[in-house]
């Protein structure tokens, strides 16, 4: 029997077996093939370096030596020797083109950011198992800790959904809620995309096993990707209130406290 293991690095995908044999390795530009055994922590890096600055990995062989300056990247995932990985979500500073919105829009070169970034402006990230969603324990704590006592479930894709063109492009205009959102994504993909503290996008992908929390008075959006397919769990503290409010809503008590929060943070925050 086959025990996968999935790491996650720089958004690359590794799932190997149990004996860390690599099985698949997807979203890389070049194959790689390794059938030693992990030894222990840091074993990643000798097998994986990335090929610039901007956290894109290259896949190496075994013998690769570790390159000096990986250690001031923030990669998506570290491999612990228990194999936890401390997960981050893909997020990036998008172009302002008016290509399909379901295209990634990275900038060029490509501008990642960092889960710590996501913090400052109040994202919350969590990475669990999505498979026994019901009887997880993990779920659980979450919504134990949080207060999280209504959940529902929300499939999107074209053919699904009732007024589905009509529901996308309400989700893709720029609103603000008078509470959290709060999204665990089960299946598929899709981005999210919220202002950080200067008014300019971030592109937060989530995908199977991403659960992400934006505060209430955050500016965002979302949008399917070219996947064209989402399979949502929503939360909520109490009877759900799902009202968006377009920007601009400064004047709105949730983006006021939003605003105030930054502030006390230490987060300056641009005049809009
Ligand atoms: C499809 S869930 C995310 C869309 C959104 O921002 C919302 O529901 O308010
Ligand atoms: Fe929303
Ligand atoms: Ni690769």
């Amino acid at each position: 029997m086959w025990t996968k293991v999935i790491f996650h690095l720089y958004g690359h995908r590794l799932v190997k077996d149990e004996h860390h044999k690599l099985i698949r390795h997807t979203r890389g530009s070049r194959s790689f093939v390794a059938t030693n055994k992990i030894q222990g922590r840091g074993i990643m890096w000798n097998r994986i370096y990335p090929s610039n600055k901007y956290g894109m990995v290259g896949c190496g062989s075994i013998h690769h030596p570790q390159p000096k300056d990986l250690r001031n990247l923030e990669p998506r995932t570290l491999i612990s020797h228990q194999q936890i990985p401390v997960m981050a979500p893909e997020a990036w500073l998008i172009d302002e083109s008016d290509e399909d919105q379901r295209l990634p829009h990275h900038r060029n070169p490509k501008e990642f950011v960092s889960l710590s970034k996501l913090q400052e402006i109040g994202v919350l990230y969590w990475h669990l198992d999505p498979k026994n969603y019901e009887s997880s324990e993990e779920l659980k704590k979450i919504r134990e800790d949080r207060g999280y006592n209504y959940m529902d479930l929300l499939e999107l894709c074209p053919g699904k959904v009732e007024n589905y063109e009509e529901k996308l492009k309400n989700f893709y205009r720029e609103h603000i809620h008078a509470d959290e959102e709060i999204r665990y994504c089960l299946e598929g993909s899709g981005y999210f995309d919220v202002r950080d503290k200067d008014d300019t996008w971030i592109r937060i992908w989530i995908k199977e096993g991403d659960m992400i929390v934006l505060p209430a008075g955050i500016y965002h959006r979302f949008t399917l990707d070219t996947s064209n397919y989402v399979k949502l769990m929503r939360l909520f503290i109490g009877e759900p209130v799902w009202a968006a409010y377009n920007r601009p809503q400064e004047d709105h008590p949730a983006r006021q406290v939003y605003i105030k929060t930054l502030e006390s943070s230490g987060v300056a925050v641009k005049a809009h």
